[in-house]
């Protein structure tokens, strides 16, 4: 009886095991028959995910490409002649609802930026992502070793560095630059002081505000790099600059047929011109260099002597620091001699224009100008770093000036790899201008923008912190090639301003207006018509 039970109990597991196990081995057969759809659905369902994906990275700013082979180039130029350049890029942004947008111009498919984010991507990936690509008229120009060109890398950071330190930093401005800058701009306005005999000048004297900007700029940096005064040479070389800057925009001719009567053949011409002189001087500072090794071996050491910035140069070479050619000093020195040319003083004149316009920010400028020199024990004395910092509205006035008109509206890059961005795709090869003046124009980030407006700059550090964090100002670009005479610049028309408006009093000569192509600057290079104030003192101080 007990073997039975247990018999029946035996029996009854292994039959109730043997029917588990079967009905476990059909589940697990059933299983991927019942999962079969689930799976499927969730393979599809990612698939068209990756599809989705797929598409959207590849899907370009949205755009027209305009008319065949000139695109939109016309409407682009047409934009930028007048005085309201805005609705080119405005137009398509309120479009599209996307502050990136796809154009062909000047012969290539572009991908125009007026979103800071994007911008400020742009500047600070130079040499991963992008890289610098400018009309192949300016590298011809400039030649391909010139700081704007070099692609970004070891021996651009060095020459980088070595113009910021050297010729614009603050300390280098304080220690000697400041000094060259307030001698050349009290002697330049000296010029303007009407001659004691001349009768009839109570009209005031007709100044050419642009053009003695561009003298004034040119002659000090031809001194800060290769320690020359302005005289006849300095003014050859600008009148050759002057012709190759005018072709910086043409259309670029092969060699043949660059004859001497078109712009880009005379630009050609000159640059080789230029680029003699520049030899010369370079030829020049050696011998200068080694006739002073000869004297401090002598025991005549010169003491207190300040190097120019080629003298910098040839001792970086002879030292190992450098290794550059004559060619590249050539290129190096020429691009920086255009880099400062056209900007600062195109700003000097325009910030001149907006004062002349706004008299209660004329007023409050002389104010603050007019304190500086009345603490002057001389009354001639020249400026320092102390008065240069102490001018918190001029430095309005300058970045204002720098928003309204930048001369540099944008900067031009090309992607070297495929860049994604808000579900958007730049492919590799593709030609990008990133508009600095759109998003300065923006009413976003600056309420009434078109507005002259320099007090909103006095506004609060939230202000200052918002625009300096985002870059949603940024006139002097950014990143890697963040403009190296941005300190330069704001001393220089600091420096201006100041004598300016001490010394002077002054009315527009005639109408002027603003035009953006193929640079920024006013039609007619602003005529003014000045007058000493009463109590203008003449400048005596030595050459
Ligand atoms: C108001 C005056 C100026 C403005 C608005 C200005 C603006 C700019 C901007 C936006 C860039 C960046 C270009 C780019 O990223 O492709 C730049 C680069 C440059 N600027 Fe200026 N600039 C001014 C004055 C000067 C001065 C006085 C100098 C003289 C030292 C100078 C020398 C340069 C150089 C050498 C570069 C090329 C930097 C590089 O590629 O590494 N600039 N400037």
């Amino acid at each position: 009886m007990g073997f039975g039970i247990i018999d029946f109990i035996v029996r009854g597991l292994h039959y109730y095991s043997s029917a588990a196990a079967l009905l476990l081995l059909l589940l697990l057969l059933l299983l991927p028959v019942a999962l079969t759809p689930r799976l499927y659905y969730n393979y599809k369902q990612q698939k068209q995910k990756q599809k989705q994906k797929k598409k959207a990275a590849t899907k370009l700013p949205p755009g027209t490409v305009g008319l065949p082979v000139i695109g939109e180039t016309l409407k682009l130029i047409a934009a930028y002649k007048s005085e309201n350049p805005e609705p080119f890029i405005a137009e398509r942004v309120r479009r599209h609802g996307v502050r990136l947008f796809t154009t062909h111009v000047f012969g290539e498919r572009t991908v125009f930026s007026a979103d800071p984010d994007f911008n400020r991507l742009l500047l600070c990936s130079e040499g991963r992502s992008v890289e610098c690509s400018y009309p192949s008229s300016i590298s011809t120009l400039l030649g391909r070793h010139s700081l704007l060109l070099i692609p970004a890398g070891p021996a651009h950071r060095r020459l980088h560095s070595l113009t910021l330190t050297r010729l614009a930093s603050p300390a280098a401005l304080r220690d000697h630059g400041l000094v060259h800058i307030d001698h050349l701009v009290a002697r330049t306005m000296s010029s303007w002081l009407p001659h004691p005999h001349d009768q009839g000048h109570g009209q005031g004297v007709r100044v050419l505000l642009l053009d003695q900007a561009k003298k004034l700029t040119f002659d000090l940096t031809v001194k800060q790099l290769l320690s020359i005064d302005p005289g006849p040479w300095t003014e050859a070389l600008r009148c050759e600059y002057v012709l190759l800057i005018d072709a910086f925009f043409s259309i670029p001719l092969p060699s043949f047929l660059a004859f001497s009567f078109t712009t880009y053949g005379r630009a050609i011409k000159a640059r080789k011109k230029v680029a003699e002189a520049l030899r010369e001087a370079i030829r020049e500072k050696i011998e200068e260099r080694s006739r002073r090794r000869d004297q401090e071996a002598g025991e005549q050491p010169m003491n207190g002597h300040k190097k120019d910035m080629l003298e910098e140069l040839l001792e970086g070479e002879a030292a190992g620091s450098f290794s550059l050619s004559e060619e590249e000093i050539v290129d190096f020195l020429l691009a920086l001699l255009v880099a400062g040319y056209e900007t600062t003083s195109t700003s000097i004149t325009l910030a001149v224009k907006f004062l002349t316009e706004n008299p209660s920010a004329l007023v409050l400028l002389r104010d603050e100008q007019d304190k500086i020199r009345a603490m002057k024990e001389d009354e001639s004395g020249a400026l320092d770093w102390t008065d240069y910092k102490s001018m918190p509205f001029t430095q309005c006035v300058i970045s204002e000036t720098l928003r309204v008109a930048n001369i540099v509206s944008g900067v031009f890059r090309r992607a070297v790899t495929d860049i994604n961005y808000k579900g958007y795709t730049i492919p590799k090869g593709c030609k990008i201008f990133a508009s600095l003046r759109a998003v300065h124009m923006d009413e976003e980030y600056f309420k009434s923008a078109p507005v002259f407006d320099p007090w909103r700059w006095q506004a609060s550090d939230a202000f200052h912190q918002q625009v300096a964090s985002t870059g949603v100002f940024s006139p002097f670009g950014g990143g890697a090639r963040l403009c190296p005479g941005y300190e330069l610049a704001r001393v220089v028309i600091s420096v201006f301003l100041h004598h300016l408006v001490t010394r002077f009093s002054w009315e527009a000569a005639e109408e002027d207006r603003l035009v953006f192509f193929p640079t920024t600057r006013t039609l007619k290079g602003y005529p003014i018509l000045v007058r000493p104030r009463a109590h203008t003192h003449i400048d005596q101080r030595p050459c």
